[in-house]
Formats: structure tokens, C-alpha cells, sequence
């Protein structure tokens, strides 16, 4: 097991993404069942939970990913499956733009489909990142959208269909491993990211997208996030939904 990096150690990107990591743990009791998110922000709340942990702090993890349950049961997280535990008290986790009234997108890390099913398990999701994910508006990140592996080629054509009618255009690429191999999600799925630039209408976007045959998921995350934390040169300022 390699030993956590001390915070001195972070650079200033890192530092911010651990800082509102920190302030999410302000939200964590014991006894919940705690949905754990995924990427380089989820990962630092693991770590500190974990210290957390090993201090008495008594939780429950359910994991969004391989790489989320393998980091968490290196630190001695307790963990857990959602069939076990199918309604989780709270779910921490990342995201890769957070816009208007905490629409999201997510899925950079390719994560997207359990995360969405963990978030919906839980009765509270909070978001935690550097202050730079917040924007005005969402697309300027790649949209992840997570497809099966047949039919490819009609399911982009029937992806773009679904987009324009939602206002939006723009290339689709099959995400790959930075080796040259495609990408394969946890769940055995491909990504084709949505480059959109700007989504002017999440939900009806989320909509469209989710009637097209072939697509499991897609990272637009509307309604699910309720707390954001959002860590900057400022400081950390904590964020609830109207
Ligand atoms: O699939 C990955 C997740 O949705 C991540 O939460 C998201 O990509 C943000 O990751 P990071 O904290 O590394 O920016």
C-alpha cells in the first residue's frame, strides 16, 4: 500500500480538490451508508475518510468503481454493495462541470453509469471540487455518453439526431486509454465524448439522450446534487440548492 502524500506535498490544483474533500467529512456520521465517489477529488475524501476510520468513525462504503473500491479497501474502508444497502444516507463525489441550479456533468473518469446509480440510491448527494468546475454554463467539458458495443456507427447517428433536437451539435469521439486501446467502462461499455461547447438546456438534452437505443447513460447528472463544495484561492465555500 503507498502512503497518502502529505498535503504539503499536493500542488495548488490538488491542494483545493482535497480542501473541499476535508469539508465534505463535516457532513459524514457515524453509522451512515456512504456512497463513494470516483476520480482524483473523490479520491482525496477516500483517503481522509479513511483516517477517519481508523480513528473509530463507524461507515459503511458502497464504491462507484474498481478503482474507488480497490483504493478504499487498501485504507480499511468498510465497504459494501448497493444490492446490501440499496438506499444509501449520503454520496460524496466529484464532477466535471457543475452548472445552473447543480446540474452536472460527469463521467470524465468514465464512472458515470454507477455513479448515476449511486446517486439516485442516496438521499444526498454532495458534490465536492475545485472552484474552477463551477460554470455558467455546461459543455465546455466533453459530455461522456456511455453506449453498448454493437451497432456503433447507428447509435452515434441516432445520438446526434437526439442532440440537435435538444439545440446542441458537435463532434463525438470514442474515448481511448491513453495506450491507444478503447476505453471499457467497469460495467463493459464504451464512451463516446459529446464535445457540445455549450448545452443550453440540460434536462431536455438528458432527456433525449436517454431515449436512444444503445445509450446505458450519459453524464448529465439534473436534480441530484443538493450540497456543493467548492474549494478556491478564497477559501471553501459550501453551496445548498434553492
Ligand atoms: O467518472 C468520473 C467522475 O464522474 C468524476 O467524478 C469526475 O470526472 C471528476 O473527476 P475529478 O475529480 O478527477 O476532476
Amino acid at each position: 500500500m503507498t502512503a497518502a502524500k502529505s498535503p504539503d506535498a499536493l500542488s495548488p490544483a490538488e491542494a483545493l480538490k482535497r480542501e473541499a474533500a476535508a469539508r465534505a467529512l463535516d457532513y459524514v456520521r457515524s453509522g451512515m451508508k456512504l456512497g463513494l465517489g470516483t476520480g482524483s477529488t473523490a479520491k482525496h475524501f477516500v483517503d481522509l475518510l479513511a483516517q477517519r476510520v481508523a480513528q473509530g468513525l463507524e461507515v459503511v462504503g458502497v464504491p462507484t468503481s474498481e478503482a474507488t473500491r480497490a483504493q478504499a479497501e487498501s485504507l480499511g474502508v468498510p465497504l459494501a454493495t448497493l444490492d446490501e444497502h440499496p438506499v444509501l444516507d449520503l454520496v460524496i463525489d466529484g464532477a466535471d462541470e457543475i452548472g445552473p441550479d447543480f446540474s452536472l456533468i460527469k463521467g470524465g473518469g468514465g464512472a458515470l453509469l454507477r455513479e448515476k446509480i449511486v446517486a439516485t440510491a442516496a438521499q444526498q448527494m454532495i458534490v465536492i471540487a475545485d472552484a474552477s468546475k463551477k460554470v455558467a454554463r455546461l459543455g465546455t467539458f466533453p459530455l461522456p455518453i456511455e453506449v453498448v458495443d454493437f451497432g456503433v456507427a447507428a447509435i452515434r447517428r441516432s445520438i446526434d439526431k437526439a442532440a440537435r433536437a435538444a439545440g446542441c451539435q458537435g463532434l463525438l469521439t470514442l474515448r481511448r486509454r491513453p495506450d491507444g486501446h478503447v476505453f471499457v467502462t467497469d460495467q463493459g461499455h464504451l464512451i463516446l465524448d459529446a464535445a457540445y461547447l455549450s448545452i443550453s438546456d440540460p434536462a431536455t438534452l438528458a432527456a433525449r439522450l436517454s431515449e436512444v437505443p444503445g445509450v446505458v447513460e450519459h453524464g448529465l447528472f439534473i436534480n441530484l446534487a443538493s450540497r456543493v463544495i467548492l474549494a478556491g484561492a478564497d477559501g471553501v465555500t459550501v453551496l445548498d440548492r434553492a
